[in-house]
């Protein structure tokens, strides 16, 4: 057996004397997605912070591709693509974004072909010369989720709430691109809201209600 993309063990993440995480064990594997779902507030986003390397638990041992989570380690940056909210450079257009993204995962001479590829793909080409400030929430969610396409070989994908702002179309696309990660071997992390997006998914769900957590199977597979 492959070694887990991410095992977490007993995890507890506490604000002041508050537990809003916890105690959470879980492993996932290649190739594996993981529904997390839950009411507002209920912890998903302290989840994916920590399996994102940006947070730390204060109790228990994460590790993922067989090391602690460091936003700040190029290996775990190469190996790991986290989405959650949209941050843009005002000056860089949406074509530009993504270029600097294929570029700095080593896509190099590939780099223009790979960034045309996906602004067809996520329907940005008539947008791709504007800055995403310009652009509808819909159309940023978009870009961002564009980056996912331009750097290849991620061994996990992290994605909070990827649905945000997006029409029927859009999350069609969303859910075909990230079944394609899946077969191609990418885990992937998934926080979300929508069921459409776990039934099509996720192989399991983990559902955590005032931060204490309850792992079962997706409708669509029990
Ligand atoms: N930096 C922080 N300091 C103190 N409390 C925090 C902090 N970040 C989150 N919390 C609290 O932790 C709890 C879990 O928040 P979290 O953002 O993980 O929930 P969530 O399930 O992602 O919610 P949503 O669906 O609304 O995005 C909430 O009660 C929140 O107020």
């Amino acid at each position: 057996m492959p070694n887990p993309v991410i095992a977490m063990t007993d995890v507890v993440r506490r604000y002041g004397d508050r537990r809003v995480l916890g105690p959470l064990s879980l492993n996932l594997d290649p190739g594996e997605c993981l529904a997390v779902t839950g009411p507002n507030g209920a912890g998903k986003s302290t989840l994916v912070r920590i399996a994102g390397g940006r947070e730390l638990p204060d109790e228990g041992v994460v590790e993922v591709c067989s090391r602690t989570p460091n936003e700040f380690a190029r290996e775990f940056r190469r190996n790991v693509s986290l989405l959650d909210e949209a941050a843009f450079y005002p000056d860089l257009t949406v074509r530009e974004h993504l270029e600097l993204i294929a570029v700095g995962h080593g896509c190099g001479a590939e780099s223009r072909h790979v960034v045309t590829a996906a602004l067809r793909r996520c329907r940005l080409v008539e947008h791709a010369d504007l800055t995403p400030g310009r652009l509808s929430r819909g159309l940023q969610q978009l870009t961002l989720i564009a980056t996912l396409l331009v750097r290849p070989n991620a061994r996990l994908l992290i994605l909070d709430e990827p649905e945000r702002h997006l029409d029927a179309a859009a999350r069609d696309s969303l859910t075909e691109l990230l079944a394609e990660a899946k077969s191609a071997g990418s885990a992937i992390l998934l926080a979300t809201h929508h069921e459409t997006l776990v039934d099509r998914l996720a192989d399991m769900r983990l559902r955590i209600a005032d931060g204490t957590a309850r792992t079962d199977a997706p409708k669509g597979q029990r």
